[in-house]
């Protein structure tokens, strides 16, 4: 059952990973550099949901929807891009970037840097002990001299609604790897998943209708919801804001499915999409054997040390510790908590001061995120709603981006708005959000400004070349100076 390398150091190592997705493999190389043995311990495909049936996939998919909808902004691009797309390519182009669903180039990583890996499920027993239980049923313990780090990843979470098991809905699996387009797809749920969902789908020639019971995206400041819903409805797609499934029925499984409303009416669908949120994969892990609840989300401190826990030897990474369920952030948390393991087996000082070493303290000020959908919407920081809720002076600025002409010059008619939040007592930025085409390679920016706190005074001299995008920082900028 397990894949270890020659001279592997028998059962016990000084770190255990569970859970061998982005998050895994990256506290597990961290752990390596600092002169670490590692276990990882994967019970599906090395690479998790992440490679294989979330950012990826999805990613790969839209990738042709977006760039399509690019092109048609362009006077003169416009005229030559007239067909459909061509799904059988789409779809093979995402076979080749989630590699068929073979993990053994990712696997073949995990040992290329010196870590064990084991195949099958991993449970704790205990403090500082994990039990890998192959599919054949073999069993093997594995003791951790430092640390067991939980980097199990989330699934779908689906409400308990008259019907749904017997809807066969797809979730975020057969919504990134299906390679059939659903004449009728309903989406339910307008979080990341359901929105990005409703731009793949309907591009690829689905007629969708999103559910969403409250604005699009509803974690990023309300006008980026407003704009994806105009451009959603455009498209075609059938957006309905406020709205709540009550039962679902399906008489036939290959046949069509009905979904009734809380205000009554019916929807029918060729499929239905569940994209209501994630609960953790916690459930069966053995977080009873140390005294925490299965299925809990993993409540952590700055260097991803569960709290609440004798010993320090609880590390939990990713989506399982709720702070953001994103893969570059969870991955950045595994770099900090491999380093700060290394720092503390080898009995070095630990920098968890914020901003530090082995801090997350971007996890609360600075966390970047970016969805894929027409418009893109870009964001990183505080809302001006959080900002104001955690107490900040603030001071809220708004720009359109067809006021810079880098912006028209990049899309005929540019469509799209930018918002940044002043901490008006530091004179530094809280928060930007950015809805537009091309936004997301614009957010780094941002994330710079906001994790590096630079004073607005110093902002003015970083100047954008004419003509891009990034315009939109000057009027950012004079819009404050006005206001
Ligand atoms: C449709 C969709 C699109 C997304 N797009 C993006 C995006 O564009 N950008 C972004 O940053 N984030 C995106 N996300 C979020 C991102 O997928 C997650 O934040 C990320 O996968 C978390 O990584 P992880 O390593 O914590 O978990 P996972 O990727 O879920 O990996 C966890 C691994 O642990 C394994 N495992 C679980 N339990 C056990 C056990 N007991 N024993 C052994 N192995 C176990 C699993 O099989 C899996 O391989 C998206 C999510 C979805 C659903
Ligand atoms: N590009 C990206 O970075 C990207 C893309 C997709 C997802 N993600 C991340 O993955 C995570 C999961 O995304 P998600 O969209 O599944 O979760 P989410 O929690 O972001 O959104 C779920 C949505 O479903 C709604 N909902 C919940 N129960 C419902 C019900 N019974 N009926 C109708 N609506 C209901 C919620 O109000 C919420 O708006 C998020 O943290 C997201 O940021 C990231």
């Amino acid at each position: 059952m397990n894949e270890t390398h020659e001279d592997q150091a028998g059962s016990t190592y000084d770190v255990v990973v569970l859970g061998a997705g982005p998050v895994g493999q990256n506290v597990a190389d961290r752990a390596r550099t600092a002169g670490l043995t590692v276990a990882v311990v994967e019970h599906e495909l090395v690479g998790g949901e992440c490679s294989y049936w979330a950012c990826v996939p999805s990613k790969a998919l839209l990738r042709p929807v977006i760039a399509v909808a690019n092109a048609r902004r362009v006077d003169g691009a416009r005229q030559a891009v007239t067909g459909a797309l061509d799904t059988a390519r789409v779809f093979a182009r995402r076979d080749h970037y989630v590699t068929d669903w073979d993990d053994s180039g990712q696997a073949k990583w995990v040992k290329s840097i010196g870590a064990d890996l084991f195949r099958g499920h991993g449970r704790i027993d205990g403090p500082r002990r994990v039990i890998v239980t192959s599919d054949q049923g073999a069993r093997r313990t594995l003791t951790a001299r430092h640390a067991v780090a939980v980097a199990t990843g989330s699934r779908p979470q689906l409400p308990d609604i008259p019907g749904i098991q017997e809807a066969h809905p797809w979730t975020n699996r057969l919504g990134t790897d299906s390679s059939t387009v659903p004449g009728r797809l309903a989406i339910v749920g307008g979080g990341g998943v359901g929105a990005e969902m409703a731009t793949l789908w309907q591009g690829l020639g689905s007629h969708v209708t999103l559910l969403a019971r409250r604005n699009l995206l509803p974690r990023l400041e309300p006008f980026v919801g407003e704009l994806l819903a105009e451009s959603l409805s455009r498209s075609g797609a059938d957006v309905r804001i406020g709205r709540q499934v009550t039962s679902l029925t399906r008489p036939d499984p290959a046949g069509p499915v009905t979904l009734t409303l809380d205000d009554g009416s019916q929807v029918e669908a060729d499929e239905v999409m569940f994209a209501t949120g994630r609960a953790p994969n916690t459930h069966d892990i053995g977080l009873d054997t140390v005294g925490l609840t299965p299925g809990s989300w993993l409540d952590v401190d700055t260097t991803c040390l569960v709290n609440g826990l004798a010993g320090g030897w609880l590390y939990a990474l990713g989506d399982v510790n709720h702070r953001a369920l994103l893969t570059h952030q969870g991955k950045y948390q595994a770099r900090t908590a491999g380093d700060a393991i290394g720092a503390r087996a080898a009995g070095s000082p630990v920098d968890d001061a914020a901003w530090g070493d082995h801090a997350t303290t971007a996890d609360q000020h600075a966390v970047p995120q970016v969805f894929f959908t027409d418009p893109e919407a870009a964001a990183v920081g505080l809302t001006a709603e959080q900002a104001a809720g955690a107490g900040f002076r603030i001071k809220v600025v708004d720009a359109d981006f067809n006021a810079a002409q880098g912006a028209d010059l990049y899309a005929d008619d540019y469509q799209g708005h930018a918002r940044m939040v002043v901490d008006l007592d530091r004179e530094i930025l809280l928060g930007v959000t950015f809805a537009g085409p091309g936004v997301s390679e614009l957010l780094h920016s941002a994330t710079v400004a906001v994790a590096g706190q630079v004073p607005l005074k110093r902002l003015r001299h970083a100047i954008a070349c004419f003509p891009t995008v990034s315009e939109i920082w000057l009027f950012l900028l004079a819009a404050y100076r006005r206001e």
